[in-house]
């Protein structure tokens, strides 16, 4: 698991550490987690190190402070570096150490093209200009830098790698909106802990891969956003256990589709299946019933109602459009007191004072909509910008937890336990795509409505953590089945079998082999290989 802070949060974790007069040493720790990851990327794409062309782009602040001396470390390797100075001041003893190690510095002010064809030339780029102290985006020369590199490293042209020095310069490290000019990263070095920027909106497109390097923080005050790595979903994904029967292993109700819209229903009731139900219950139209019938003979379809079926969770919504009877069922599967996916049509009938199991599962219009019409005037751009914050507030005024999708999708609960799983890729923008999902969450509801005592109230956040697994199957499998080209989403199904085989198998490895997976993806650089502190 990975726990994401704000920006504020981590500085304040780093004041006893300063005070104690240990800056000198952390900024190292910084540098050289910061140096080992340019070192490891330049020999993986260039193939050397010695020779190699890096320009580190280096601000005032102590962000720029690390970037210099993480240059200065590759200029001892041999590296041929440049410092672009954006600023009239930088950090003095990291701009010493930079000269000494053979670094050439250029001031941006006075020379910005030539600065920016510098960049556009280089092996590697290291983007020092703004940290956790970063107010808006970035401004004067810098930003006229940003915008024409931009340009320059579009398209076919080959680019340099560029690595962040902790965020991506512009972005906003506490909420990951970027509403001036920002760089982009191919990967983030980052430190302490993850920053709540670099996990939602416009900061995680902008960061690229992400690499903590824990420079000896200790805890870290304040409410995380966490996002579930491999070894976490083994714990969500029930396996069925030998005394079990269908119904004892999750029954999921599917109350999605209609005459106008059928294969909502048919690729929801595909996906859930995959991901490994004892049964599904499917209620709709009769025209729907025959087509899910003949693409899943397994499933048990009727007309009937929502308070009559037996099941342990319900999915409502997809490709239900006008349909009076699927209106009705949404309503009754939302006050069911069961868990719930309410998406697509169904999110337009949600009104406030639900329960956290119910997961709302909206696309940033449907949020818009929803937010609208419950009296927050928003707009679909707002959103996008700044996703944490919106979905946060639509799961306080609903009472539900809400799942917000995107590049990155949030999900979040009414007390404010929140996730970000990025693992998608582009090509799952695709209609259809949110109805597989919705199956993967409806399924992962039903089966661990079964693996716990129903009577016993589920922690704080735990749906939230569900909708987040839900979101990590969907991104893994939406990966691969675009390996074999344009994803199409009835491909879905078949993936989500493979990546939940492929998760199992891990499971049984490790049980083997007496230990835990293991669970820290994001950390390249062992803490005792990092210089001491004092
Ligand atoms: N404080 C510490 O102990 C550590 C800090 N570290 C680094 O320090 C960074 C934070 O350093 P700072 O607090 O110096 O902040 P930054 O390095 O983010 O920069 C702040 C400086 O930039 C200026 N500035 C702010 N917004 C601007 C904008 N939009 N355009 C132009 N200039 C702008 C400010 O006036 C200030 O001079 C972290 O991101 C991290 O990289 C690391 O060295 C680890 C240890
Ligand atoms: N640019 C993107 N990158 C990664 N994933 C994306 C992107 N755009 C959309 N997705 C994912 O694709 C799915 C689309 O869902 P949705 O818009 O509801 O589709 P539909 O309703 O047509 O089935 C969501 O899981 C979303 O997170
Ligand atoms: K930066």
């Amino acid at each position: 698991m990975i726990s994401a802070y704000s920006g504020t949060a981590v500085r304040a974790a780093e004041k006893p550490l300063l005070e104690a007069g240990n800056g000198p040493a952390l900024m190292q720790r910084a540098a050289y987690g910061l140096y080992a990851a340019c070192a490891r990327e330049l020999l993986e794409r260039r193939g050397f190190l010695y020779g190699a062309r890096v320009t580190v782009l280096a601000g005032a602040g102590n962000n720029g402070g690390d970037a210099l001396f993480a240059g200065a470390r590759l200029g001892r390797r041999g590296a041929a570096v440049t410092a672009v100075l954006t600023s009239a001041v930088s950090h003095p003893q990291a701009l010493a150490a930079f000269r000494s190690a053979g670094g050439r510095t250029v001031e941006l002010s006075s020379a910005v093209e030539e600065c920016t064809r510098l960049c556009a030339a280089s092996d590697l780029v290291i983007d020092g200009i703004l940290g956790t102290g970063g107010k808006g985006g970035l401004r004067g020369p810098a930003a006229e830098l940003a915008r024409a590199f931009a340009g320059l490293t579009s398209g076919s042209n080959p680019s340099p790698v560029m690595i962040a020095c902790d965020l991506p310069s512009g972005v906003d490290a506490d909420t990951g909106r970027a509403d001036g000019v920002h760089l982009a990263a191919d990967l983030t070095v980052t430190f302490g802990a993850a920053k709540t920027g670099l996990m939602a909106g416009p900061g995680a497109v902008a960061a690229g891969r992400i690499e903590i390097i824990d420079i000896g923080l200790g805890t870290v005050p304040g409410q995380a956003v966490r996002r579930l790595e491999t070894a976490d979903l083994s714990g969500l994904l029930p396996s069925p256990r030998k005394t079990d029967q269908k119904y004892s292993r999750g029954v999921l109700g599917i109350a999605a589709g209609s005459a106008a819209y059928p294969g909502a229903a048919v690729l929801a009731t595909g996906a859930a299946l995959a991901t490994g139900v004892g049964m599904v219950r499917y209620l709709g139209p009769e025209s729907v019933c025959r087509l899910i019938n003949t693409a899943h003979p397994e499933a048990v379809c009727a007309t009937g109602n929502v308070p009559l079926a037996h099941v342990q969770a319900w999915l409502a919504g997809p490709g239900a459009g006008t349909d009076e009877d699927q209106r009705r069922r949404a309503l009754e599967a939302m006050t069911s007191g069961l868990p719930a996916v309410i998406d697509a049509d169904a999110i337009s009938y949600v009104e406030p004072g639900l329960g956290p199991q119910v997961v709302l599962t909206p696309h940033a219009g449907e949020l818009t909509a929803l937010l609208t019409r419950l009296g927050e005037t928003v707009t679909r751009e707002q959103i996008e910008g700044d996703p944490l914050r919106y979905a946060r507030r639509a799961a306080e005024l609903t009472g539900a937890t809400v799942l917000l999708k995107g590049w990155a999708t949030i999900t979040a609960s009414p007390t404010g336990e929140t996730y970000s799983q990025a693992e998608a890729t582009p090509w799952l923008a695709a209609a259809g795509s949110g109805d597989t999902l919705a199956g993967i969450l409806g399924a992962l509801l039903a089966t661990n409505r079964c693996n716990r005592d129903a009577d016993l109230e589920p922690p704080a956040g735990y749906y939230a953590e569900l909708a987040a697994a839900a979101a990590s199957i969907h991104g893994r499998a939406g990966n691969l089945a675009a390996q074999a080209g344009p994803l199409e989403p009835s491909a879905l199904p078949a993936a989500i079998r493979t990546v939940l085989g492929e998760l199992a198998a891990m499971r049984e490895a490790s049980k083997r082999a007496g230990r835990r997976p293991k669970n820290r993806e994001w950390q390249s650089v062992p803490f005792n290989a990092l210089p001491r502190l004092r």
